[in-house]
Protein backbone atom coordinates (compact mmCIF):
# COMPACT_ATOMS: atom_id res chain seq x y z
CA UNK A 1 0.00 0.00 0.00
CA UNK A 2 1.24 3.60 -0.85
CA UNK A 3 1.55 6.28 2.23
CA UNK A 4 4.89 7.95 1.91
CA UNK A 5 5.77 9.37 -1.55
CA UNK A 6 8.47 11.54 -2.72
CA UNK A 7 8.35 13.83 -5.20
CA UNK A 8 11.72 15.25 -6.86
CA UNK A 9 11.22 18.66 -8.70
CA UNK A 10 9.59 21.35 -7.61
CA UNK A 11 9.03 23.56 -10.06
CA UNK A 12 5.43 24.25 -12.39
CA UNK A 13 4.06 21.01 -11.09
CA UNK A 14 5.50 19.41 -8.21
CA UNK A 15 3.84 21.84 -5.58
CA UNK A 16 0.33 21.11 -6.66
CA UNK A 17 0.84 17.80 -6.96
CA UNK A 18 2.00 17.63 -3.18
CA UNK A 19 -0.34 19.26 -1.97
CA UNK A 20 -3.40 17.62 -3.99
CA UNK A 21 -1.90 13.92 -2.67
CA UNK A 22 -1.32 15.20 0.44
CA UNK A 23 -5.07 16.26 1.20
CA UNK A 24 -5.59 12.53 -0.48
CA UNK A 25 -4.49 11.86 3.08
CA UNK A 26 -0.17 10.86 1.75
CA UNK A 27 2.69 11.38 3.51
CA UNK A 28 4.47 13.94 0.98
CA UNK A 29 8.49 14.53 1.34
CA UNK A 30 9.40 16.85 -1.37
CA UNK A 31 12.95 17.71 -2.66
CA UNK A 32 14.23 20.16 -5.88
CA UNK A 33 18.05 20.79 -6.63
CA UNK A 34 16.98 24.54 -6.84
CA UNK A 35 16.98 26.11 -3.13
CA UNK A 36 14.54 28.96 -4.35
CA UNK A 37 12.29 26.25 -5.87
CA UNK A 38 12.09 24.54 -2.52
CA UNK A 39 11.37 27.72 -1.10
CA UNK A 40 8.95 28.91 -3.80
CA UNK A 41 7.04 25.63 -3.27
CA UNK A 42 6.74 26.47 0.07
CA UNK A 43 4.88 29.31 -0.43
CA UNK A 44 2.44 27.72 -2.95
CA UNK A 45 1.25 25.40 -0.88
CA UNK A 46 -0.89 27.51 1.03
CA UNK A 47 -2.27 28.71 -2.87
CA UNK A 48 -3.23 25.63 -3.55
CA UNK A 49 -5.22 24.01 -0.13
CA UNK A 50 -6.80 27.09 -0.96
CA UNK A 51 -8.04 26.04 -4.59
CA UNK A 52 -8.30 22.14 -3.02
CA UNK A 53 -11.03 23.86 -0.47
CA UNK A 54 -13.16 25.60 -3.04
CA UNK A 55 -13.21 22.49 -4.97
CA UNK A 56 -14.67 20.77 -2.21
CA UNK A 57 -11.93 18.50 -2.28
CA UNK A 58 -12.86 16.62 1.30
CA UNK A 59 -9.76 15.58 3.64
CA UNK A 60 -10.52 11.26 4.05
CA UNK A 61 -11.65 10.04 7.00
CA UNK A 62 -8.29 8.97 8.57
CA UNK A 63 -7.25 12.27 8.21
CA UNK A 64 -5.24 14.62 5.95
CA UNK A 65 -1.45 13.95 5.10
CA UNK A 66 1.59 16.15 4.94
CA UNK A 67 4.15 17.82 2.80
CA UNK A 68 7.91 18.08 4.25
CA UNK A 69 9.90 19.78 2.38
CA UNK A 70 14.07 18.72 2.27
CA UNK A 71 16.95 19.74 0.25
CA UNK A 72 18.07 16.41 0.69
CA UNK A 73 17.42 13.95 -1.65
CA UNK A 74 18.54 10.98 0.37
CA UNK A 75 15.96 12.05 2.79
CA UNK A 76 13.83 12.54 0.71
CA UNK A 77 13.21 8.89 -0.80
CA UNK A 78 14.49 7.39 2.10
CA UNK A 79 11.16 4.70 2.73
CA UNK A 80 9.40 6.05 0.20
CA UNK A 81 6.85 3.71 -1.20
CA UNK A 82 6.34 5.71 -4.95
CA UNK A 83 8.96 8.21 -6.14
CA UNK A 84 7.30 10.60 -8.76
CA UNK A 85 10.07 12.33 -11.24
CA UNK A 86 9.10 15.62 -11.94
CA UNK A 87 12.56 17.37 -13.40
CA UNK A 88 12.73 18.66 -16.36
CA UNK A 89 11.66 17.29 -20.00
CA UNK A 90 15.04 16.03 -20.67
CA UNK A 91 16.17 12.48 -20.59
CA UNK A 92 19.57 12.81 -19.74
CA UNK A 93 18.37 14.91 -16.41
CA UNK A 94 15.75 12.28 -15.77
CA UNK A 95 18.38 9.30 -16.11
CA UNK A 96 20.47 11.71 -13.68
CA UNK A 97 18.15 11.60 -10.65
CA UNK A 98 17.19 7.83 -11.77
CA UNK A 99 20.52 6.86 -11.18
CA UNK A 100 21.41 9.16 -7.82
CA UNK A 101 18.34 7.62 -6.47
CA UNK A 102 18.75 3.93 -7.52
CA UNK A 103 20.91 2.78 -4.46
CA UNK A 104 18.85 5.11 -2.08
CA UNK A 105 15.78 3.22 -2.57
CA UNK A 106 14.22 -0.45 -2.29
CA UNK A 107 14.27 -2.38 -5.25
CA UNK A 108 10.47 -2.78 -5.29
CA UNK A 109 10.21 1.35 -4.64
CA UNK A 110 8.08 2.13 -7.30
CA UNK A 111 9.02 5.18 -9.61
CA UNK A 112 6.96 7.20 -11.62
CA UNK A 113 7.35 9.80 -14.00
CA UNK A 114 5.53 12.75 -14.84
CA UNK A 115 7.27 13.06 -18.29
CA UNK A 116 5.01 14.94 -20.82
CA UNK A 117 5.93 12.20 -23.44
CA UNK A 118 9.01 10.53 -23.41
CA UNK A 119 8.51 7.08 -23.97
CA UNK A 120 8.48 4.98 -20.24
CA UNK A 121 10.23 2.41 -22.28
CA UNK A 122 13.32 4.91 -23.19
CA UNK A 123 13.49 6.10 -19.26
CA UNK A 124 13.42 2.62 -18.02
CA UNK A 125 16.85 1.95 -19.59
CA UNK A 126 18.27 4.26 -17.10
CA UNK A 127 17.01 2.35 -13.34
CA UNK A 128 17.39 -1.18 -12.25
CA UNK A 129 14.75 -3.21 -11.35
CA UNK A 130 12.45 -1.21 -15.01
CA UNK A 131 9.46 -3.52 -14.20
CA UNK A 132 8.58 -0.75 -10.92
CA UNK A 133 9.00 2.03 -13.03
CA UNK A 134 5.67 3.76 -14.86
CA UNK A 135 4.17 6.75 -16.41
CA UNK A 136 1.92 8.82 -13.94
CA UNK A 137 1.58 12.03 -16.28
CA UNK A 138 -0.63 15.02 -14.47
CA UNK A 139 -2.01 17.77 -16.33
CA UNK A 140 -0.85 21.43 -15.56
CA UNK A 141 -2.16 22.88 -12.72
CA UNK A 142 -2.17 19.28 -11.09
CA UNK A 143 -4.29 20.07 -8.05
CA UNK A 144 -7.30 21.16 -10.41
CA UNK A 145 -7.14 18.60 -13.53
CA UNK A 146 -8.25 15.57 -12.41
CA UNK A 147 -7.11 13.37 -14.87
CA UNK A 148 -3.81 11.31 -14.91
CA UNK A 149 -2.31 9.43 -17.43
CA UNK A 150 -0.90 5.85 -16.34
CA UNK A 151 1.66 4.28 -18.70
CA UNK A 152 3.70 1.30 -18.75
CA UNK A 153 7.08 1.12 -20.58
CA UNK A 154 7.77 -2.52 -22.21
CA UNK A 155 9.18 -3.59 -19.31
CA UNK A 156 6.34 -2.43 -16.68
CA UNK A 157 5.15 -4.88 -14.09
CA UNK A 158 1.13 -4.93 -15.15
CA UNK A 159 0.57 -4.97 -11.24
CA UNK A 160 2.46 -1.48 -10.94
CA UNK A 161 0.05 0.27 -13.53
CA UNK A 162 -2.85 -1.20 -11.40
CA UNK A 163 -1.30 0.01 -8.04
CA UNK A 164 -0.87 3.14 -9.79
CA UNK A 165 -4.50 3.04 -11.21
CA UNK A 166 -5.71 2.23 -7.83
CA UNK A 167 -4.08 4.85 -6.09
CA UNK A 168 -5.44 7.41 -8.27
CA UNK A 169 -8.62 6.70 -7.86
CA UNK A 170 -8.50 6.03 -4.09
CA UNK A 171 -7.74 9.72 -3.76
CA UNK A 172 -10.96 10.93 -6.17
CA UNK A 173 -8.53 11.45 -9.04
CA UNK A 174 -9.38 9.92 -13.02
CA UNK A 175 -6.61 7.39 -13.59
CA UNK A 176 -6.70 6.81 -18.04
CA UNK A 177 -4.62 3.89 -18.53
CA UNK A 178 -2.61 4.43 -21.91
CA UNK A 179 -2.59 0.87 -24.19
CA UNK A 180 0.68 1.69 -25.86
CA UNK A 181 3.92 3.50 -25.10
CA UNK A 182 3.51 5.95 -27.64
CA UNK A 183 5.53 9.78 -27.97
CA UNK A 184 3.36 12.79 -25.89
CA UNK A 185 0.59 8.85 -24.62
CA UNK A 186 -2.77 10.49 -25.50
CA UNK A 187 -2.99 13.81 -23.85
CA UNK A 188 -0.28 15.49 -25.74
CA UNK A 189 -0.64 13.89 -28.75
CA UNK A 190 -4.04 15.86 -29.31
CA UNK A 191 -2.65 18.86 -27.50
CA UNK A 192 0.10 18.99 -29.46
CA UNK A 193 -1.77 18.25 -33.18
CA UNK A 194 -4.05 21.54 -32.01
CA UNK A 195 -1.08 23.53 -30.46
CA UNK A 196 0.91 22.93 -33.96
CA UNK A 197 -2.18 24.08 -35.86
CA UNK A 198 -2.61 27.32 -33.54
CA UNK A 199 1.06 28.04 -34.09
CA UNK A 200 0.97 27.62 -37.62
CA UNK A 201 -2.35 30.37 -38.52
CA UNK A 202 -0.34 32.79 -35.84
CA UNK A 203 2.92 32.60 -37.60
CA UNK A 204 1.35 32.88 -41.01
CA UNK A 205 -1.17 35.75 -39.91
CA UNK A 206 -4.24 33.80 -40.41
CA UNK A 207 -5.38 35.27 -37.54
CA UNK A 208 -4.08 37.21 -34.16
CA UNK A 209 -2.84 35.62 -30.88
CA UNK A 210 -5.89 37.08 -28.92
CA UNK A 211 -8.63 36.15 -31.42
CA UNK A 212 -7.45 32.32 -31.83
CA UNK A 213 -7.70 31.72 -28.22
CA UNK A 214 -11.30 33.48 -28.22
CA UNK A 215 -11.98 31.02 -31.46
CA UNK A 216 -10.69 27.97 -29.70
CA UNK A 217 -11.88 28.20 -26.18
CA UNK A 218 -15.33 29.52 -26.79
CA UNK A 219 -15.65 27.34 -30.04
CA UNK A 220 -13.50 24.37 -29.07
CA UNK A 221 -13.10 24.06 -25.48
CA UNK A 222 -16.16 24.83 -23.98
CA UNK A 223 -17.70 22.45 -26.25
CA UNK A 224 -15.22 19.79 -25.90
CA UNK A 225 -15.20 19.90 -21.41
CA UNK A 226 -18.87 18.79 -22.38
CA UNK A 227 -18.63 16.75 -25.43
CA UNK A 228 -15.11 14.61 -26.32
CA UNK A 229 -14.14 14.51 -29.69
CA UNK A 230 -15.21 10.69 -30.15
CA UNK A 231 -18.85 12.07 -29.23
CA UNK A 232 -18.66 15.35 -31.00
CA UNK A 233 -17.71 13.38 -34.31
CA UNK A 234 -21.44 11.51 -33.43
CA UNK A 235 -22.50 15.18 -32.76
CA UNK A 236 -21.78 16.18 -36.26
CA UNK A 237 -22.16 13.42 -38.44
CA UNK A 238 -19.43 11.34 -39.52
CA UNK A 239 -20.81 11.99 -43.57
CA UNK A 240 -19.67 15.79 -42.32
CA UNK A 241 -16.23 14.71 -40.63
CA UNK A 242 -15.74 12.36 -43.75
CA UNK A 243 -16.63 15.41 -46.26
CA UNK A 244 -14.37 18.44 -44.55
CA UNK A 245 -11.21 15.90 -43.64
CA UNK A 246 -11.61 14.86 -47.37
CA UNK A 247 -10.19 18.41 -48.80
CA UNK A 248 -8.81 19.41 -45.62
CA UNK A 249 -6.53 16.93 -43.43
CA UNK A 250 -3.97 17.58 -46.84
CA UNK A 251 -4.14 21.61 -45.64
CA UNK A 252 -3.31 21.49 -41.99
CA UNK A 253 0.28 21.74 -40.63
CA UNK A 254 2.33 18.85 -41.02
CA UNK A 255 5.50 20.58 -39.84
CA UNK A 256 8.19 18.03 -38.39
CA UNK A 257 10.25 20.67 -36.74
CA UNK A 258 9.77 23.39 -34.20
CA UNK A 259 8.39 26.44 -35.62
CA UNK A 260 10.39 29.33 -36.33
CA UNK A 261 7.80 31.78 -34.00
CA UNK A 262 8.25 29.74 -31.14
CA UNK A 263 12.25 29.05 -31.49
CA UNK A 264 12.83 32.90 -31.84
CA UNK A 265 11.11 33.39 -28.64
CA UNK A 266 12.91 30.97 -26.23
CA UNK A 267 16.40 31.76 -28.26
CA UNK A 268 14.87 35.64 -26.82
CA UNK A 269 14.27 33.70 -23.58
CA UNK A 270 10.85 34.30 -23.91
CA UNK A 271 9.30 31.83 -21.98
CA UNK A 272 5.64 32.85 -21.05
CA UNK A 273 4.42 33.70 -17.32
CA UNK A 274 7.35 32.65 -15.57
CA UNK A 275 9.75 34.59 -17.38
CA UNK A 276 7.25 37.52 -18.21
CA UNK A 277 7.01 37.40 -22.22
CA UNK A 278 5.71 34.68 -24.55
CA UNK A 279 3.17 35.40 -26.64
CA UNK A 280 2.01 37.53 -24.46
CA UNK A 281 3.34 39.87 -21.90
CA UNK A 282 2.80 39.73 -17.96
CA UNK A 283 3.93 41.90 -15.57
CA UNK A 284 4.24 40.30 -11.97
CA UNK A 285 0.62 41.95 -10.98
CA UNK A 286 -0.72 40.67 -13.41
CA UNK A 287 0.54 36.68 -13.49
CA UNK A 288 -1.00 36.20 -9.57
CA UNK A 289 -4.35 37.95 -11.27
CA UNK A 290 -4.42 36.02 -14.05
CA UNK A 291 -3.41 32.57 -12.00
CA UNK A 292 -6.49 33.63 -9.10
CA UNK A 293 -8.79 34.04 -12.14
CA UNK A 294 -7.92 31.05 -14.05
CA UNK A 295 -8.44 28.99 -10.70
CA UNK A 296 -11.73 30.34 -9.76
CA UNK A 297 -13.11 29.79 -13.32
CA UNK A 298 -11.52 25.96 -13.51
CA UNK A 299 -13.12 24.94 -10.44
CA UNK A 300 -16.26 26.84 -10.74
CA UNK A 301 -16.53 25.09 -14.57
CA UNK A 302 -15.23 21.44 -12.77
CA UNK A 303 -18.00 21.66 -9.94
CA UNK A 304 -20.79 22.23 -12.77
CA UNK A 305 -19.12 19.38 -14.82
CA UNK A 306 -19.09 16.99 -11.63
CA UNK A 307 -22.98 17.62 -11.29
CA UNK A 308 -21.88 20.14 -7.87
CA UNK A 309 -23.82 23.10 -8.51
N1 LIG B 1 4.61 22.34 -17.29
C1 LIG B 1 3.58 21.56 -17.61
O1 LIG B 1 2.50 22.04 -18.02
C2 LIG B 1 3.69 20.08 -17.45
C3 LIG B 1 4.91 19.46 -17.32
N2 LIG B 1 4.97 18.10 -17.21
C4 LIG B 1 6.24 17.41 -17.11
O2 LIG B 1 6.64 17.42 -15.74
C5 LIG B 1 8.05 17.51 -15.63
C6 LIG B 1 8.39 18.77 -14.86
O3 LIG B 1 7.86 19.88 -15.58
P1 LIG B 1 7.78 21.34 -14.94
O4 LIG B 1 7.33 21.26 -13.54
O5 LIG B 1 7.02 22.14 -15.93
O6 LIG B 1 9.31 21.76 -15.02
P2 LIG B 1 10.02 23.03 -14.39
O7 LIG B 1 11.17 23.36 -15.25
O8 LIG B 1 9.04 24.09 -14.05
O9 LIG B 1 10.57 22.45 -12.98
C7 LIG B 1 11.52 21.44 -12.90
C8 LIG B 1 12.15 21.49 -11.53
O10 LIG B 1 13.09 20.43 -11.45
C9 LIG B 1 14.21 20.91 -10.72
N3 LIG B 1 15.35 20.06 -11.01
C10 LIG B 1 16.18 20.08 -12.09
N4 LIG B 1 17.10 19.11 -11.98
C11 LIG B 1 16.84 18.47 -10.81
C12 LIG B 1 17.44 17.38 -10.14
N5 LIG B 1 18.50 16.75 -10.64
N6 LIG B 1 16.93 16.99 -8.95
C13 LIG B 1 15.85 17.63 -8.42
N7 LIG B 1 15.25 18.67 -9.01
C14 LIG B 1 15.73 19.07 -10.19
C15 LIG B 1 14.37 22.35 -11.14
O11 LIG B 1 15.11 23.09 -10.19
C16 LIG B 1 12.92 22.79 -11.25
O12 LIG B 1 12.45 23.37 -10.05
C17 LIG B 1 8.58 17.50 -17.07
O13 LIG B 1 8.89 16.20 -17.45
C18 LIG B 1 7.39 18.04 -17.86
O14 LIG B 1 7.42 17.66 -19.22
C19 LIG B 1 3.85 17.32 -17.13
C20 LIG B 1 2.61 17.90 -17.20
C21 LIG B 1 2.43 19.32 -17.42
C1 LIG C 1 2.02 23.03 -23.61
C2 LIG C 1 1.89 21.88 -22.65
N1 LIG C 1 2.75 20.88 -22.73
C3 LIG C 1 2.67 19.82 -21.90
C4 LIG C 1 1.66 19.72 -20.96
C5 LIG C 1 1.59 18.53 -20.17
O1 LIG C 1 2.40 17.61 -20.28
C6 LIG C 1 0.74 20.76 -20.83
C7 LIG C 1 -0.37 20.77 -19.83
O2 LIG C 1 -0.54 19.86 -19.02
O3 LIG C 1 -1.13 21.75 -19.83
C8 LIG C 1 0.87 21.86 -21.71
O4 LIG C 1 -0.01 22.90 -21.66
Amino acid sequence: MIQRIAIIGLGTMGPGMAARLARGGLQVVAYDVAPAAIERAGSMLGVAEGVLDALGIAVPPAGAGTVRFTDDIADAVSGADLVIENVPENISIKADVYRTIDSLIASDTIVASDTSGIPITKLQAHISHPERMVGMHWSNPPHIIPMIEVIAGEKTAPHIVTTIRDLIRSIGLLPVVVKKDVPGFVENRVLYALLREAVDLVERGVIEPEDLDTCVSWGIGYKIAVIGPMALLDMAGLDIYKSVSSFLNADLSNRDDVAPMVLEKTNASKLGIKSGEGMFSYTPEQTKALQGERARKLVAVRRILEGRE
